[in-house]
């Protein structure tokens, strides 16, 4: 190969590699660079990297923050609210239905319907990623902030329209009226539905209600006076409750604690239109009910909206609303549980049957130590009780009203009322301002308590009379208006004297004279004047002259009565009812008040009407009364006073028509003495009589003076014929009188020799020996000269006399003549006609019995023996007789024999 070639070939060897040397320069170079770019683009990659990552970490930080604030805010936002909620609704307005009980509260609160349902944190709604806020959840399990009750103001502030929703509102009607019951005081919420489409049963829940009138309905037709009688509340009201004085019931509970009228809340279901009238009455009350406590709860009707009214629609889940919500969405609570309900309702209309608790006595008592302290000279003042306002009622007694007229249907409280009145009465005036005289014509002894009794020996000291059980012995009633009569005679006569025409001139002018004013309480009055009689007609007479007259005397007359005949009794006489100005009535009780005067008619329970006025509506006063019946709180007052009596004071005179009396208490009988009087007395009963009195037969020597006993009541005869022996022996020494004995009845034997017994040397006769003793007393009958002792002959069954003819003759001469020659027999015959035998047969002369004694003789039988053309009035009745002594007596006088002593 050729040189140049190979230099050739060595050139381009050389050139070749040159240029590879340059090309791999090159390349390194630009590798270089480009390692450098890389470097500074991680460099750069990585700064901003940290910085984003840094602006996360801040951003998430401020996140989180933000997160945090928002969550406490909110807690404490719902917490407040929930805080709130439950002041707003403490107990029964607020607690769930599974933990509800009734909670009286002291003010009207707002009431539970359901919860709001506040948002909720995003942090609580993980399942939800995507929406910013959720409403929390829908599943009842506990939220994560406090529950916030959604409530509605209804009692006092307003009303409630229920939308939406049929069923879900019913709930909701059921809940809100449960929970107003529930809060307030039984019986001052009332309840009156008008239900046309289900006629009440919207509201059959609280059917247990209706007994006790807490709950009333009104029929389909029955809206438009429904309205107007609330309307009619509403103005009544303003005009007279809150009178200017208050803008509202609310106002005027808030001032004075008391709360004088009850809620009515109107629900009103069903959706019929409402006519003009009722459109324009019910638009008037949602205006203006609620300030007088009329609520409405419309659930049907439409109603605009308007300030106080609150509009819940019902609607399942989160979809309902309340107005003043917002657009909050609430979730309405269920309806009250059945047993809830139905167990509620019983029990507030038991509570209201059950009436208010009652007041207590001593709240009418001046306080201890300051008893007595008031004057009677003008009149009897003291109060019954307070007002539903209030304010103390009182009662006065004296120149007007001077009388007084209780009546109230058994079990309504009269006696308790008259216990009530005579306490406060007491416990201000003393006995020497006030004096009681008792009468109860009742079967009972509730006046008992005043007088002392075998538990208690103390005695109400103003009391000077009581009589118990005397429903038998209306003489008792006649025999204590006798004795008032005469009381008013001396009071009468002891003015004149002093020139004055009352009692506080008379106490003025007679400083040292005692002269209290006389209260004479007769309960069941009409008693003493049912039937045709002499007793009722002189009974009266005598009321009537008290009753006007008694006024200025200080004889104040309280007549009270149970039913309405006790009114009626009186009723025929104007002038005597006229007088009785002062009305008390019971609840339900009739025609005490004035004929347009119904306030009676709605009395709640322990509460009377107080009329000073006859009645007239006008002068109406009702008073809550204490009770008084109870013996504890009545024997702590009456030991209270009774210790304040000087020693030896005398206790009240206690007639007890079931007592027997015994002769060893006779003040009579203990005053006799032997004095070998011409004019010894046999003493035969205790008469019926407000002084305990013996009724007697005067055997002065004189024709006619024997005593006959009549009829078959062995017992009642044979104490008589006791009483008159034992008395007749005690008015004589042992040889001052002869006493002779014959008994012919086997059944009287006991009783007769019990008597021999007593009597000392007293000669005893039966059968066998009774022809000496009747011949001898026949030959002393008719001695020329009288004899010089007294011979008391008495026979037990004198009609049994044996011996026949002679006998009857010997036994009727010495009737006929022995008075006058101091003979004298003490004879029991077993029947008046058998008494008529003895003296000669239906046409011989009675006038040899001079006094009589009947028992079980009809009044008609013993008209032989009674003066004139009449015949007594008389009705047998056990242990009672009726007792004649034509030488002193113008009628028959009734008697109680003597018991076993
Ligand atoms: N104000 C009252 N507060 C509490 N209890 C009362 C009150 N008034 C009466 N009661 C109670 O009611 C019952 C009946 O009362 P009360 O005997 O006075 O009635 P009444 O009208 O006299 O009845 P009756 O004529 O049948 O005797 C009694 O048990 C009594 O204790």
């Amino acid at each position: 190969m050729a040189e140049s070639t190979k230099q050739q070939v060595m050139e381009v060897r050389a050139g070749l590699s040159h240029a590879l040397g340059v090309a791999e320069n090159a390349l390194e170079r630009a590798e270089r660079e480009r390692d450098t770019a890389v470097a500074h683009w991680e460099r750069v990659r990585a700064a901003a990297e940290g910085r984003e990552r840094k602006l996360a970490a801040a951003r998430d930080e401020r996140l989180r923050s933000i997160e945090k604030w928002h969550a406490t805010e909110l807690g404490a936002l719902s917490g407040a609210a929930a805080g709130a909620a439950d002041r707003a609704a403490p107990g029964a307005a607020g607690e769930p239905w599974h933990s509800w009980d009734t909670t009286p509260l002291p003010a009207a609160a707002e009431l539970r319907i359901g919860r709001l349902l506040l948002p909720t944190a995003p942090g609580a709604a993980e399942e939800t990623p995507g929406r910013p806020w959720q409403w929390d959840s829908p599943e009842p399990a506990a939220p994560e902030s406090p529950e916030v009750p959604a409530l509605v103001r209804l009692l006092d502030h307003g009303h409630v329209v229920v939308r939406g929703d049929r069923r879900l509102g019913d709930d909701v009607v059921a809940g809100l009226l449960l929970r107003a019951l529930g809060t307030s005081a039984p019986g001052s919420v009332q309840v009156i539905g008008y239900d046309p489409e289900h006629l009440g049963g919207g509201l059959a829940g609280f059917a247990a209600l209706a007994p006790a009138r807490v709950l009333t309905f009104v029929a389909p037709n029955g809206l438009a006076a429904l309205l107007d009688e609330l309307v009619g509340h509403v103005r009544r009201i303003n005009e007279t409750v809150l009178a200017g004085e208050y803008s509202s019931l609310r106002e005027l509970h808030t001032a004075t604690r008391r709360r004088p009228e009850p809620w009515r809340v109107a629900v009103l279901l069903g959706a019929g239109e409402l006519n003009r009238h009722e459109r324009t009455q019910l638009d008037r009350l949602l205006r203006t009910g609620a300030a007088c406590g009329v609520h409405l709860i419309v659930h049907g009707p439409e109603v605009e909206p308007a300030a106080g009214i609150e509009f819940v629609t019902a609607a399942p889940g989160a979809d309902a609303r309340m107005s003043s919500g917002g657009d909050l969405p609430v979730r309405l609570d269920p309806g009250p549980p059945p047993a809830v309900l139905t167990a509620t309702c019983r029990q507030i209309a038991e509570a209201v049957a059950a009436g208010p608790a009652p007041v207590a006595l001593d709240s009418l008592l001046p306080d201890p130590g300051e008893e007595w302290r008031e004057s009677s000279a003008t009149g009897l003042s003291a109060p019954l009780g307070d007002s539903p306002q209030g304010t103390r009622v009182l009662v006065t007694l004296s120149d007007y009203p001077p009388h007084a007229l209780i009546a109230g249907p058994s079990g309504t409280g009269k006696t308790n009322l008259i216990y009530a009145w005579m306490g406060a009465l007491a416990a201000r005036y003393s006995p020497a301002e006030l004096a009681f005289y008792l009468l109860d014509f009742k079967e009972g002894v509730s006046f008992a308590r005043f007088a002392p009794g075998r538990r208690d020996q103390s005695w109400l000291p103003h009391v000077r009379l009581v009589g118990v059980n005397v429903n038998t012995d209306r003489e008792f009633g006649l025999a204590l208006l006798r004795f008032l009569g005469a009381e008013l005679r001396r009071r009468a006569d002891a003015a004149k004297q002093h020139e004055v025409t009352n009692l506080a001139e008379l106490r003025a002018e007679d400083p040292s004279g005692v002269w209290p004013r006389i209260v004479a309480v007769v309960d069941e009055f009409q008693v003493l004047l049912a039937g045709r009689d002499s007793v009722t007609t002189e009974a009266v007479d005598l009321l009537e002259d008290l009753a006007r007259r008694g006024r200025s005397q200080g004889i104040h007359l309280v007549l009270a009565s149970q039913d309405v005949s006790g009114i009626e009794a009186l009723w025929g006489r104007p002038a005597l009812v006229a007088q009785f100005t002062l009305r008390i009535a019971l609840p339900r009780a009739r025609r005490v008040l004035a004929e347009q005067n119904t306030a009676a008619d709605s009395l709640p329970r322990y509460h009377a009407v107080i009329n000073p006025d006859s009645g007239a509506t006008d002068a109406n006063q009702i008073v809550r009364v204490p009770a008084a019946g109870d013996r504890e709180q009545w024997s702590t007052l009456q030991h209270r006073l009774w210790r304040r009596l000087p020693q030896n004071s005398p206790p009240p005179r206690l007639f007890d028509g079931d007592v027997q009396p015994r002769l060893a208490d006779s003040p009579d009988f203990r005053a006799l003495a032997p004095e070998d009087s011409p004019a010894p007395m046999a003493l035969l009963g205790e008469t019926i009589d407000v002084m305990s009195r013996s009724a007697r037969t005067v055997l002065r020597r004189a024709p006619g003076r024997n005593l006959a006993v009549l009829g078959t009541r062995v017992e009642e005869a044979c104490a008589v014929l006791a009483t008159a022996g034992r008395s007749l022996a005690a008015q004589h020494t042992r040889d001052g009188a002869r006493f002779s004995i014959a008994c012919f009845d086997q059944d009287a034997q006991a009783a007769a020799e019990a008597l021999h017994a007593r009597i000392p040397d007293c000669g005893w006769y039966d059968a066998s020996n009774v022809a000496w003793l009747l011949e001898d007393a026949a030959a002393e009958s008719t001695a020329a000269l009288p004899a010089d002792r007294p011979h008391f002959i008495l026979l037990y069954a004198a009609d049994a006399l044996p011996g026949g003819k002679v006998a009857g003759d010997q036994l009727r001469t010495v009737l006929r003549q022995g008075p006058e020659r101091r003979l004298h027999v003490l004879g029991w015959w077993r029947g008046a006609g058998l008494l008529r035998d003895t003296l000669g047969g239906q046409a011989s002369r009675t006038d040899p019995i001079g006094a009589w004694v009947a028992l079980d003789v009809h009044g008609s039988e013993l008209a032989p023996y009674y003066p004139g053309a009449g015949a007594p009035n008389w009705y047998p009745r056990p242990w009672r007789a009726l007792h004649f002594d034509r030488s002193v007596h113008r009628g028959a006088e009734v008697i109680i024999p003597y018991g076993a002593s």
